[in-house]
């Protein structure tokens, strides 16, 4: 009998680990256990009967680098290349990014152009930021906020407004309070490896590929900044759901995990709503603080580190408005906490795929972000924040940020709570205790998912493909 492998969790994480496994040569049975009615977890798409798409969640998955060439491969296998929607390189929405600072939209700075002059909303050249890294003394502290790297290397206001906003429009999150260990691992180690960051990154490796298919020698081709499906990044799920069914994975959705034992056999016995399971292997895709609920009271050092990995909340507001023009053409903008801790930033979903637009009159689509790190102090409780405060305060934002004056004709509204995990000061070494505490307790667990080593959907299949490939004993 081939062995039992659990796994709990059925977001991109879970579902990619259930993909590796199902996928090897001598494949083990698999079972994946869904608290929810449905699997994808943030990937959350609303498709109208005019054809439009609504992304809750992600709404672009970046191809570059080994974690973006391997989804591709995987989204390649999955039979859904005629699906794949790329932004080229020379679009708009690869080009323009803009900031929201001192009541205007500003152009983030890209060019000579920007280097050589004071560009707004920056007083200074650029050119003297850089400067300042390729003189500044290596920095010699284990970790570091993100506000403290930038501004050590780069200067108050590439601190306080450039990444301030960053990390608001990747983490929703609070560039004080984030560790650049964790967060940007690329920028510390460009410091470590050659004292200056951008030295680093000019001289960095760069060459490491995934799994090449024809999707991802496109995309290079094209240099795509980003890339989404036809049906929406819900489809993602569906299609590797479909896989697993087709692979003979279990897939069960209203399945809880409430406890989890250790049986003295050394196998997990699961305890779910209606009875219990037995599996000789966990992958728990589970966010950190749900696992620490369910771990047996000897695990309980384990669940204090889990218990340290907080998440923010974020209300994502969907609108569409017609017989309007945008005052620009871009990605969307991001709106530094000094403005307005709030409103995180809005996405101009529209240009970036115009697909998504549906059947109906010509249409404007935006998403506004609300909250993330800020959302207590901005709308109290997220269990109990009101949809039409959201709703009000995301059309103000469109009226005074982009000057769109017309109610808009569709509204969706999400709070979506605990959704994106911080990785604080730190970070890495309540990973490294963690991962410890496994191997000491020889703990048949692995953990995948975006509350350890990156949260973007690419960094999730990365996290899946590679614990299995541990558990199976094979590079994947
Ligand atoms: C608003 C938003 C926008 C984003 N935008 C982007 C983007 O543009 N690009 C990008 O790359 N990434 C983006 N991300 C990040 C990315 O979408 C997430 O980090 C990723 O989807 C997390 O996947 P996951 O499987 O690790 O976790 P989750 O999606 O949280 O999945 C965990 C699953 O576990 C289930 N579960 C919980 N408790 C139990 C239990 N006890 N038993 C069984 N099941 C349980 C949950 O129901 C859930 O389905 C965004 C995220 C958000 C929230
Ligand atoms: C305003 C809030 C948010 C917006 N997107 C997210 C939040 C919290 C979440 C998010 N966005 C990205 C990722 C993945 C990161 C990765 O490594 O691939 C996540 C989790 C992509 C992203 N979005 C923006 C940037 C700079 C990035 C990083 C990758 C890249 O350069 O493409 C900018 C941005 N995000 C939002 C807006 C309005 C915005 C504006 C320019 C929405």
């Amino acid at each position: 009998m081939p062995p039992t492998v659990a796994v709990v969790g059925g977001g991109i994480s879970g579902l990619a680990a259930c993909y590796h496994l199902a996928r090897g040569p001598r494949p083990p049975k698999v079972l994946l256990l869904e608290a929810s009615a449905r699997l994808g977890g943030w990937l959350q798409s609303t498709r109208t009967a005019d054809g439009a798409v609504f992304e809750h969640g992600p709404r672009g998955i970046r191809p570059g680098g080994v974690v973006g060439t391997d989804t591709l491969h995987m989204v390649s296998e999955l039979g859904l290349e005629g699906d794949v929607l790329p932004v080229p390189g020379d679009h708009p929405a690869s080009r323009n990014r803009f900031l929201y600072v001192g009541g205007a939209l500003h152009k983030l700075p890209s060019g000579l152009g920007a280097l050589l002059r004071p560009v707004p909303p920056f007083s200074r050249a650029l050119l003297w930021s850089g400067v300042r890294d390729l003189l500044a003394p290596a920095g010699t502290e284990p970790d570091e906020s993100v506000h403290a790297f930038v501004h050590r290397r780069f200067g108050r206001e590439v601190a306080d407004i450039a990444v301030d906003s960053l990390c608001r429009g990747v983490f929703a999150g609070d560039c004080r309070a984030l560790s650049v260990r964790s967060c940007f691992p690329a920028l510390f180690e460009a410091e470590r490896r050659r004292r200056s960051v951008l030295l680093g990154l000019a001289l960095g490796s760069g060459k490491e590929r995934g799994a090449e298919s024809a999707l991802s020698r496109r995309a290079r081709a094209e240099r795509w900044s980003q890339w989404s499906l036809r049906g929406g990044m819900e489809s993602l799920a569906e299609a590797l759901a479909a896989f697993l069914r087709l692979h003979g994975v279990e897939l069960r959705c209203h399945a809880p995990l409430r406890r989890l034992h250790r049986h003295p056999d050394g196998r997990w016995q699961l305890t779910l709503a209606d009875g219990t399971v037995m599996a000789d292997h966990l992958v728990s895709a589970l966010p950190a603080a749900a696992l620490a609920e369910v771990l047996p009271a000897e695990a309980e050092p384990l669940a204090q580190e889990l218990r340290r990995i907080p998440a923010v909340s974020v209300a994502v507001v969907n609108l569409q408005y017609e017989g309007v023009t945008l005052p620009v053409t871009g990605f969307g903008h991001l709106v530094p906490s000094s403005e307005d801790a709030s409103l995180l930033g809005i996405v101009y979903d529209s240009v970036a795929f115009p697909q998504h637009d549906g059947t109906g009159a010509a249409s404007v689509r935006l998403t506004v972000m609300l909250g993330g790190a800020w959302f207590g102090q901005s709308f109290g409780d997220p269990a109990a924040a009101s949809p039409s405060l959201l709703l009000q305060r995301a059309q103000a934002a469109v009226r005074e940020q982009l000057g769109l004056e017309p109610a808009p004709t569709r509204s969706i509204i999400r709070v979506h709570q605990a959704c994106i995990p911080q990785y604080t000061l730190g970070h890495w070494q309540r990973t490294e205790r963690i991962g410890r505490f496994l191997a000491e307790q020889q703990l048949p667990l692995s953990l995948v998912g975006a509350s350890y080593a990156g949260v973007s959907v690419n960094d999730c299949i990365a996290s899946a493909k590679a614990a299995v490939g541990r558990l199976v004993g094979q590079p994947r």
